[in-house]
């Protein structure tokens, strides 16, 4: 049995990780910690997921490398300053599994690597993710990730990260932000979940490539397979696609 520990239990997301981790018979729920909550049923657990807020999950993780316990985290908010600091944390021998991963959905990680794959081919590319109004964060954990990796392929074919723009002209915000150059615009929509759609757009034709999640347990069996294998990868480690056979 790989002992479990929820932060962020009463959360929108955390509270489906404490079911799912009910129902799998490997697994054993020994703590729900939700803000406010005494942690020290924390330290019963081999494995701690976190689902909380940006702001609070660096001390959450923190407490988690120095007292021997491995992670699992969906929290949004990782930079490459953040990795950087949690692989300084762990430092150059490391004695435990911190997973990180921006999206648990098995179709959002293809999502992710059909964009990176078809970016080159394309003259244009834009991100447009669509949330649910409870949502803290923008651009999306998702969205900043799918930028990296669309805008690192088309580097790598020396391509520009987004294409051709002549605006001149535009009120602040109205062409979204950038990540790693590419164009990201954010939505915020009663009744949405999480979506996300890749634009590109070259001669005569244009790609969307569109992801919806329509249903939180859409994460549960990315999150459970990062539970049971978190404890194989010591260290940290960034991405669903790692513990996924892709080809
Ligand atoms: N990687 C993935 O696949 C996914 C990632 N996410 C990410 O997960 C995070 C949570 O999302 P969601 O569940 O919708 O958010 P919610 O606001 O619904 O839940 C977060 C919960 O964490 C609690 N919390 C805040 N700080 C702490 C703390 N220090 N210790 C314990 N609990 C704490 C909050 O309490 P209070 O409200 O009182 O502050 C709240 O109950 C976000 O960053 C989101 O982007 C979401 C879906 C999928
Ligand atoms: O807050 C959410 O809901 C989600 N957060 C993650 C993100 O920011 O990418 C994953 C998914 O989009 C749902």
């Amino acid at each position: 049995m790989i002992a479990v520990g929820v932060l962020g239990s009463r959360g929108r997301m955390g509270a489906e990780v404490c079911r799912a981790v009910r129902e799998a018979p490997d697994l054993e729920l020994v703590a729900e910690i939700d803000a406010g909550d005494d942690r020290s049923g924390l330290a019963k657990a081999d494995v701690l997921v976190d689902f909380t807020h940006p702001d609070t999950v660096m001390d959450n993780l923190r407490w988690a490398v120095e007292n021997g316990v491995h992670s699992v985290v969906g929290t949004t908010g990782f930079d490459d300053d953040r990795l950087a600091t949690v692989r300084g944390w762990l430092g150059p021998d490391p004695s435990v599994g911190v997973f990180v991963a921006p999206n648990f959905g098995i179709a959002a990680v293809l999502m992710m690597l059909f964009a990176a794959r078809a970016a080159p081919y394309f003259e244009s590319v834009e991100i447009v993710e669509l949330h649910h109004p409870g949502k803290a964060d923008a651009p999306s954990g998702t969205a900043r990730r799918t930028a990296e990796l669309v805008s690192a392929a088309r580097r790598a074919a020396g391509q520009d990260p987004a294409g051709p723009d002549a605006t001149t002209s535009a009120l602040d915000g109205a062409r979204g932000t950038r990540v790693a150059g590419v164009p990201v615009h954010a939505v915020r929509l009663g009744g949405l979940v999480a979506h996300q759609e890749v634009l590109l757009g070259g001669s005569g034709e244009t790609l969307t490539i569109r992801h919806d999640s329509l249903d939180r347990a859409s994460f549960m069996p990315g999150v459970l397979l990062a539970v049971r294998h978190v404890a194989d990868h010591l260290g940290l480690t960034v991405g669903l696609e790692a513990l996924l056979d892709l080809g």
